[in-house]
């Protein structure tokens, strides 16, 4: 049998790949080094000149790391202990392992885009902790705060809508409960929009009203697997026995205005009893700009219960109650910033991989996540997603993604040729989407 297809990499000139490694990554870079640049004096202030001492050791650092990929160095291994510097320097071998004598070793523009894209993510944490006393310091939180208060109009419009339908949510009938939950479904989609990385740290956020583009926005859904979702919930709902619960599990993607649309799914999931318990996963460690940490998630949900607005204030409260009584669980695992496909989680990460089979539905937000799912692999458009998950199937799963990198799959035949006809850059601006299953029917 065949083996899987060829991982994207930046060895295909002219590839969104090649463009990020050799455009977006060092621009990311830069940034970095500009913000370490521009808290100098914070730095100073907390720490005095130890302070200006670590800032020169990081931006140093950067600089280095933005040669080595500008010039194509080879990846080198990880120098400073950490939880996971030795499953890293392994997979490094690994990825060693897989190319030819004449290849020679793993490099920025030979290696698979995955692995080279998190190392640099994973690099710049280093460089970090190589440079106490500003060694907790997060490099992407302004930018992750920023888009949260540039998007407070679709905050509000959010948080109001949410309110409004918790007064009521028992009176809906069966009809009525779904279409508000697909609603909720296309908010958390496109709330993925709103990543920062992909335009190399440069704002976007949500400035309108999300609500009112969602009957626009439907055309651009090219996977549509909503109502699997609503079968699988709104039937455990009906079968479950009192006491007993329904855990859905969303893996975060971006904070600010995204990670918001994830929490009203997470409420709206709760209210309307389609769910007991929710499990949020996010990222141990500052990563690919805008993912969600425990900061980002306990800072934003502080931020709401201060805002002025009632309804917005409201959600705050509410949501710090689900967390004080157990219904919400934000946990954070390492496998989530490593370069591993998801595949690979029952063997890396098996305490991970048995805490997912628990979950009754996994949503797998934002484009990442789709291409550890899909192990970001030049599959055919059509190829079924079951086949694309190559074996990881914990539980069931939807990913919930806009597109932005070159990788799809479970297309109908045609369907993504037609598109490239078109517009030639559907897979990469962030303009289209899916909802994507796995799972039994
Ligand atoms: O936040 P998301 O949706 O995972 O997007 C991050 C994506 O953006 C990019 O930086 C741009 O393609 C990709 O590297 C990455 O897959
Ligand atoms: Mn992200």
């Amino acid at each position: 049998m065949a083996g899987p297809p060829a991982s994207l990499s930046a060895r295909d000139v002219g590839s969104f790949a090649y463009l990020s490694v050799k455009d977006r990554s060092p621009q990311i870079l830069t940034k970095a080094i500009d913000t370490l640049h521009r808290h100098k004096s914070e730095f100073f202030e907390k720490h005095g000149e130890k302070g200006l001492e670590a800032e020169k050791k990081a931006i140093s650092l950067l600089s280095k790391l933005r040669n080595e990929l500008q010039t194509d160095k080879p990846i080198v291994p990880l120098v400073e202990k950490f939880v996971d510097t030795d499953i890293w320097n392994q997979y490094l071998e690994y990825q060693q392992s897989l190319l030819n004598e004449s290849d020679g070793k793993p490099r920025w523009f030979l290696s698979p885009w995955l692995f080279v894209e998190c190392y640099m993510y994973r690099r710049i944490h280093e460089a970090i902790i190589q440079s106490p006393p500003i060694d907790d310091f997060d490099i992407f939180k302004e930018l992750k705060d920023q888009n949260f208060f540039e998007s407070q109009e679709s905050v509000i419009a959010l948080c109001t809508h949410l309110q409004e339908l918790r007064k009521t949510i028992e009176d809906l009938d069966e009809n009525q409960l779904k279409n508000e939950f697909l609603k909720v479904l296309q908010i958390s989609l496109w709330g993925n929009k709103c990543d920062l990385s992909l335009s190399g740290g440069e704002h976007i956020s949500q400035k309108t009203n999300i609500m009112n583009s969602l009957e626009d926005l439907k055309p651009f859904i090219l996977v549509n697997d909503m109502d699997h979702l609503w079968s699988l919930l709104s039937n455990c709902k009906k079968t479950r026995e009192e006491e007993s619960v329904t855990q859905v599990d969303i893996v975060l993607d971006n904070s600010g205005f995204e990670l918001i649309t994830d929490l009203v799914l997470a409420d709206f999931l709760l209210s309307s009893k389609l769910a007991t318990k929710i499990h949020f996963y996010g990222k141990t460690i500052p990563w690919f700009v805008s993912d969600t940490t425990i900061h980002d998630f306990n800072w934003i949900i502080k931020q709401l219960k201060h805002s002025n607005n009632k309804w917005v204030s409201q959600c705050g409260v509410d949501w710090e109650d689900h967390i004080k009584t157990g219904r919400w669980v934000y946990l954070d695992h390492i496998f989530w910033t490593l370069p591993h496909e998801f595949s690979a989680m029952s063997q890396v990460a098996p305490d991970l991989y048995a805490a997912l089979q628990k979950a009754h539905l996994i949503f797998f937000k934002g484009d990442l996540n789709y291409r550890k799912l899909t192990g970001d692999r030049r599959w055919e458009f059509t190829i079924p997603f079951h086949e694309a998950l190559s074996g990881f199937h914990p539980a069931p799963l939807c990913s919930i993604r806009t597109l932005k990198a070159e990788v799809q799959v479970g297309l109908q035949p045609g369907q993504g040729e037609q598109l490239t006809a078109s517009e030639p850059n559907w897979l990469t601006t962030g303009k289209y989407g899916v909802f994507q299953f796995d799972g039994p029917l």
